[in-house]
């Protein structure tokens, strides 16, 4: 950790930093980041709990504004030493067209290093996703991978597509000379599936079982492993590649990485289990009621009352084609590159990252009552 004794002079910008991963990156900077005078955080949607991180002694500004919006993105980049870019649209719902999912998260991301380079700004951190790499439409598993593991990235879904983009994009500027002569510094990383505190789609499975009479039932086999990181260990991460980039230039810039931690390797919906469960709902196996042929039906009905229902109302459930394949295809990954290029090394244990879900579950058990 820094010494709290080091001249406060830099200013980060956090762009999405009132999302679900751009809150916690936004409060691990305030924590472990001692060299900040100024943490900007740019979203579309400002969160009114900014206004507590007002009285310390770094000075928070809250940019409302739209990564779309070049002049936007180019104003509040201005004068900042580093971007860590975390907005994005992350939709596999069928919520948003893909139209939108590539103007947020690929123009989106184009705006952010053009800002860089006419502003002077050198250092650049993009989060982006382990869809970049799979699992791809022909459900290829990809089982404890690494950064060089060979693997088919093919993807149709405009998500994984609008990500895979912008990385490429983020990957391609490192080098570029900014305003003032000097390169731009990037690099990527990859989360997979993110969970704690805020998470919607831990709300949403906790909702649908108080529904359910406080019970869930089971689409995936149990043996099928998804990837799942604690979103304090990917703010983390992002805490300290950025740190290190100025001083890792050579080996960082440009590169990719992985972001997992020591979460087990289980399937999404045994992993949630070890949240929701403690929570008092109950996973009730399905192996006969619900054979996978009878999924992919009510996945593709859902698919088409979305379809049919647009003109009227939203209809975006949990279960759509995409979904389905998705939990059903296993992704893990197991990797020492961050830790051998920057040092990372989970702040959160396991049983620390379960616990603090578990209280946040329980927290909105009390707010459901
Ligand atoms: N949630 C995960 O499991 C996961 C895993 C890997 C990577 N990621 C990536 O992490 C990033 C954050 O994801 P999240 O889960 O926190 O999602 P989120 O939706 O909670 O946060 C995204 C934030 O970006 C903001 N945003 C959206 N469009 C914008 C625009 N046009 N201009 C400015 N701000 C805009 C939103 O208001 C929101 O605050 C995304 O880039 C996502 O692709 C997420
Ligand atoms: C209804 C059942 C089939 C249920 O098991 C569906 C689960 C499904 C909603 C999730 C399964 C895998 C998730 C994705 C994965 O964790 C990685 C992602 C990448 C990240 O960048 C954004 C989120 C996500 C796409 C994540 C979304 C939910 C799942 C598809």
């Amino acid at each position: 950790m820094a010494e709290s004794t080091e001249v406060r002079k830099l200013v980060y910008l956090v762009t999405g930093g009132c999302g679900f991963l751009g809150e916690h990156v936004v409060r691990m900077l305030l924590q472990r980041e001692p060299r900040l005078s100024e943490l900007r955080v740019f979203d579309l949607h400002l969160g009114p709990w900014l206004e507590e991180l007002k009285t310390g002694p770094v000075q928070v500004t809250a940019i409302q504004g739209d990564v779309t919006e070049a002049h936007e993105v180019a104003a509040a980049v201005a004068g900042a030493h580093v971007v860590i870019h975390a907005a994005g649209l992350v939709d596999v719902f069928g919520r948003a067209s893909p139209k939108t999912i590539h103007e947020v998260n690929v123009q989106g991301t184009k705006n952010v290093i053009e800002a860089c380079v006419q502003t002077g700004t050198r250092f650049l951190v993009y989060t982006s996703s382990m869809e970049v790499v799979g699992p791809n439409i022909k459900g290829h598993p990809f089982y404890r991978g690494n950064e060089d593991t060979p693997y088919e990235a093919v993807h149709k879904h405009p998500y994984p597509c609008s990500k895979a983009q912008a990385e490429r994009l983020v990957l391609e500027a490192n080098g570029r000379e900014v305003r003032g002569g000097l390169p731009l510094v990037t690099c990527a990383l990859r989360p997979t599936g993110i969970y704690g505190e805020g998470h919607q789609i831990m709300r949403d499975f906790y909702h649908q079982g108080l529904r359910l009479g406080g019970r869930l039932f089971r689409a995936i086999p149990a043996s099928v492993e998804h990837g799942r990181v604690y979103v304090g260990n990917v703010a983390w991460m992002h805490v300290l590649v950025a740190r290190e980039l100025e001083r890792r230039a050579a080996l960082v810039g440009g590169q990719v990485y992985f972001c997992y931690d020591e979460s087990p390797y289980k399937s999404y919906e045994d992993f949630n289990m070890e949240f929701l469960g403690p929570c008092g709902l109950r996973l009730v196996e399905t192996r006969l009621l619900a054979p996978y042929w009878l999924l992919m039906l009510l996945a593709f009905l859902n698919a088409l009352l979305q379809w049919l229902l647009r003109p009227l109302l939203l209809y975006a459930p949990l279960l759509n084609p995409y979904t389905l394949a998705m939990a059903n295809t296993t992704f893990t990954v197991s990797t020492d590159k961050a830790q051998r290029h920057f040092g990372y090394e989970p702040l959160f244990s396991w049983e620390d990252s379960r616990t603090r879900t578990i209280r946040w579950v329980r927290a909105m058990e009390g707010s459901a009552q």
